[in-house]
């Protein structure tokens, strides 16, 4: 069941259409990441939901009610939209201690004492800030302010949650700390959750789904795997992914019976099922699809080794390929290799197709296993 429902959202600043016309359907208890580089419009669209924002036309739903309709003239306030945030400063109270924080929204819904103080209890033990209710905000490090905000929203039992780039200010070793925490805060409270990020570590680690946008308009919908494994489009094949997917230009075309794809003087076979025509085409590999070997193979191609950079696990290597920039990626802890004398393999399974005009994946008819390619 859905539980936030946008349809035909457009938002105008001004002369700016920031949302050309948006539709999306958020299911009940998921965590969905809304993902694009700056400006693409996923904040607009999470204050649109909140009501921080009105949109310019279209619709809202949350729950099952209209809380926005521009055709009949509903606007519920956002304070009256049952909602809970954490945005990029977690806005807390300075003046107040870490319990007045946490259960302030809760006092002024009048809710019992007891209530509240067990609440407080809960919300405190669960991120880990027992002992520390007495202390004001400036006592706190960024970390544990981060989640005195996400005891708040442990306390006041939100059904849907907005996040707005809440990890953006916190050092690397804290963000992946709090990635979990929020991630184990969804799976115990299972509240609709709504995360804004550029960041697409965040949105593969956290999300059910990820909403791919860019200039307004969702380019991609789908869970981490789609997105990564099925990219929709070019947009989202080269956004996703560190380091960025490998792009290089071919040319489908028969030889005797056989489809293959000629790429400068190489010969590489292709899926069988590819829905494509002869012609120009663009193709993809992921840099961790690609392996190294120093003994030339049947379809192996030429490469030579420009930059090698372990980061600890994997080892980041740049190579030149027939004059083009290649990008591998090995599991393994590697300070050097030969400059020459090596080549480059890669299943044709692995390619992906995108056609050269609209820059649409070309969709594969069938799975396809075990094709080669040859040099
Ligand atoms: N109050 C405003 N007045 C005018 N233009 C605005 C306003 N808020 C946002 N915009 C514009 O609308 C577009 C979408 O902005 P939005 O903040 O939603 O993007 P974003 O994807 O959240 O970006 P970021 O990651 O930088 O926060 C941008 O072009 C932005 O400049």
């Amino acid at each position: 069941m859905s539980e936030i429902t946008l349809r035909s959202i457009t938002k105008s600043y001004g002369s700016h259409l920031a949302l050309p016309s948006l539709d999306l359907d958020i299911p009940k208890g998921s965590f969905v990441t809304l993902l694009g580089p700056s400006g693409c419009g996923k904040t607009t669209t999470l204050r649109v939901i909140a009501g921080l924002e009105q949109a310019t036309t279209g619709e809202v739903v949350l729950g099952g009610k209209t809380v926005y309709s521009s055709g009949t003239g509903v606007f519920v306030p956002p304070e009256r939209r049952g909602l809970g945030f954490i945005f990029q400063s977690y806005a807390l109270w300075p003046n107040m201690k870490v319990d007045r924080n946490i259960t302030l929204a809760l006092s002024e819904a009048k809710k019992p004492a007891q209530v509240i103080e067990e609440r407080l209890a809960e919300a405190l033990a669960k991120v880990q800030l027992t002992g520390l209710a007495d202390r004001y905000p400036s006592e706190l490090s960024g970390g544990q302010q981060q989640r005195v905000a996400v005891a708040r929203l442990i306390a006041a039992r939100n059904s849907i949650l907005l996040m707005d780039e809440p990890l953006s200010n916190l050092d690397a070793k804290l963000r992946t700390e709090m990635r979990t925490e929020l991630k184990r805060m969804h799976r115990e409270l299972q509240a609709t959750t709504v995360y804004v990020t550029h960041d697409q570590v965040e949105a593969l680690t956290m999300s059910d789904i990820v909403v791919v946008m860019k200039d307004g308009v969702i380019q991609q919908q789908g869970s981490p795997y789609e997105i990564y494994h099925n990219p929709a489009n070019l947009f989202v094949a080269e956004f996703i992914g560190d380091p960025r997917i490998n792009l290089f230009d071919g040319v489908l075309s028969r030889s005797g019976s056989e489809r293959v794809m000629r790429f400068e003087d190489s010969v590489i076979s292709v899926p069988a099922g590819l829905q494509r025509g002869d012609g120009p085409v663009t193709f993809a590999i992921r840099p961790e699809n690609i392996t190294i070997v120093e003994r030339q193979g049947p379809f192996s191609l030429p490469a030579e080794v420009d930059i090698v950079q372990p980061t600890g696990s994997q080892t980041i290597i740049s190579l030149s390929v027939k004059g083009h920039r290649v990008t591998a990626l090995i599991p393994r802890f590697e300070t050097s290799l030969p400059k020459k004398n090596i080549w480059i393999e890669f299943p044709a399974d692995q390619l992906t197709f995108f056609d050269k005009g609209t820059g649409n994946r070309v969709p594969l008819g069938a799975p396809v296993l075990g094709a080669s390619h040859a040099a």
